[in-house]
């Protein structure tokens, strides 16, 4: 079938919206393609529960594309011999797809697949479903473009999709796919159904308190919008989720709570392409210190230690294994709580964040490379254009935690310790009945570990030569959108105003914001 195009889905996985399902259909037959590809799974920032929100979408996706007409065809292996046989066996034209900003190893895989179309002599055409820009000259009018995707008509799904026979194949699990035990009890459950319920609700009912409750992990699980799996994996397509969220916008002008909220998700629905764009434009953010003078500030490999009980949620700092454990039980938790634990990790525990970022990854159901890895340095302090901010957990836990219940949800070993010591329970008289016993000490002075870690930093930043790099990685990385713009203050925790645009903060180490 000489005209037969594959569409290959990626972290695409829905019909709505879709460019590349457009695009494919209008040109003839379509065999719709997932690729399992195990060596992919088999890497550091992947995880069996991450699969399993992937599988339940697909289950979904298979379901879309039978209602029109052929089912989504599912094959495990390597994609460049997953693709040559299909095209050998169905005389496929053409390959085609959704840009990926996936991580280094989705990178390679691209390149080889485009040396073996170009060796086939088949076209892959690859198209944009967000606001990130391929092959991008420069951040200067890149947020125009963005918002010109963002203002675009959605793309009409194709009524029908003509049936091939081809075995559909089954989506494998991840015990048969050999990956490590994870369990995560309380996982959100993937699929386009659950996504498009996720923003119903927010938009209509949940979403009101969104601005003034994001921050807290207990408010935030269910005041932020919670599509963060949906975005990452493609179920819901951002330009849906934005156009929606603008339409709510006119309905709710006026209405105070709702437009501050409404205003604020919308922001943040522009700094994922915000931050998506950066590990476009560089792939090496997930391997190399942005600002190069990072490298070697922190050790390599660092305290095995440290990084375990981190991991484990035992560093003996209550708010911060309350954290820990409710990601590893949820697989999600709110933005200022990444921000804290990886700010501890990096300062308080000085390690470094590629020890520590696979862990962090591995633990989200919604991982998603470009915010991820961006995010890591940033709050490690290696971009060297970001204001710094140093988290003080126990200050965060009384902040976002003032009772202790959240803290003694997730640490029963500490249900016993009265109010007042909940968050610093070394300074409790009758700490000896827990702490070396069923609950450790700190395993750093949260204090002194802060100061450290913030004279380490000022020592850095305050050498000759910083501010010259740090105005180049500006000049290709900041945001130039104004203070009061949707790209202002990128990835600075909510509801907290006022820091300037990331270009002015970028030469000056005055600016440092140290929150000890
Ligand atoms: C260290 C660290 C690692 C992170 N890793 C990821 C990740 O792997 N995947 C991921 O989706 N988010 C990541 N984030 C960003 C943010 O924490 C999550 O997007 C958010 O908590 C998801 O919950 P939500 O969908 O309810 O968010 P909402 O607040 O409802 O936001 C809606 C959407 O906007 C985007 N968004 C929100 N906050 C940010 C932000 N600060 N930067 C960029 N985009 C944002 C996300 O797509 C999110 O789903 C990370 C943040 C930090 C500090």
């Amino acid at each position: 079938m000489s005209d037969l195009s594959i569409l290959w889905f990626k972290r695409d996985l829905r019909v709505a919206d879709h460019p590349a399902l457009a695009h494919a259909s209008a040109l003839g037959p379509v065999l719709p393609l997932y690729i399992v590809e195990p060596e992919y799974w088999a890497l550091p920032d992947t995880s069996a529960r991450q699969w399993a929100f992937v599988a339940e979408c697909l289950a979904e996706l298979r379901r879309d594309l039978a209602a029109l007409g052929q089912p989504l065809i599912v094959r495990v292996g390597d994609a460049v011999t997953v693709l040559d046989r299909l095209r050998q066996s169905q005389g496929a034209a053409r390959l085609i797809s959704h840009e990926e900003t996936g991580n280094l190893w989705t990178y390679a895989r691209d390149r080889r697949v485009a040396a073996w179309a170009r060796g086939a002599g088949i076209a892959w055409n690859e198209l944009p479903q967000s606001g990130v820009v391929r092959r991008l000259r420069g951040r200067d009018g890149w947020a125009g473009q963005r918002d010109a995707f963002m203002h675009a008509a959605m793309e009409i799904t194709p009524p029908a999709l003509p049936p091939l026979s081809v075995a559909p194949g089954p989506i494998p699990n991840a015990r048969s796919m050999g990956l490590a035990t994870d369990r995560c009890p309380h996982r959100q459950i993937g699929g386009r159904g659950q996504g498009v319920a996720l923003l119903g609700s927010f938009l209509t009912s949940r979403g009101e308190g969104y601005r003034a409750a994001m921050s807290g992990p207990v408010s935030g699980e269910r005041a932020c919008s919670r599509l963060s799996p949906f975005l990452a994996l493609g179920a819901l397509s951002v330009r849906e989720v934005t156009q929606a969220t603008a339409v709510r916008q006119t309905e709710l002008r006026g209405q105070r709570d709702w437009a501050a909220s409404m205003r604020s998700f919308h922001s943040r629905l522009a700094w994922r392409d915000h931050f998506m764009q950066k590990l476009e434009d560089q792939p090496s953010i997930e391997t190399r210190c942005l600002h190069r003078a990072h490298e070697g500030l922190r050790p390599q490999p660092g305290d095995a230690d440290l990084l375990h009980a981190w991991q484990t949620g035992a560093t003996g700092m209550p708010f911060v294994d309350a954290c820990m454990r409710y990601l590893t039980a949820t697989g999600w938790l709110n933005f200022r709580m990444r921000a804290m634990l990886m700010s501890v990790a990096s300062y308080h525990l000085w390690l470094d964040w590629r020890a520590t970022a696979p862990h962090m990854a591995r633990m989200f159901t919604d991982y998603e490379p470009g915010i991820h890895w961006s995010q890591c340095q940033m709050q490690s302090g290696t971009t060297g254009i970001n204001t710094i901010r140093i988290y003080n957990p126990v200050k965060q836990g009384m902040d976002q935690d003032p009772a202790g219940a959240f803290i003694r949800a997730w640490v029963p070993e500490l249900a016993g310790v009265p109010d007042g010591f909940v968050h610093m329970p070394w300074k409790w008289p009758g700490s000896q009945a827990v702490l070396g016993r069923t609950y450790p000490e700190p395993v750093v002075d949260v204090v002194q570990a802060g100061r450290a870690a913030r004279d380490r930093v000022w020592a850095l930043r305050k050498d000759a030569g910083f501010g010259e790099e740090a105005e180049q990685i500006a000049q290709r990385h900041a945001s130039r959108k104004p203070a009061h713009g949707h790209g202002a203050r990128p990835g600075a925790a909510g509801g907290r105003g006022g820091a300037k645009p990331l270009r002015r903060a970028a030469a000056n180490p005055a600016q440092l914001r140290l929150d000890l």
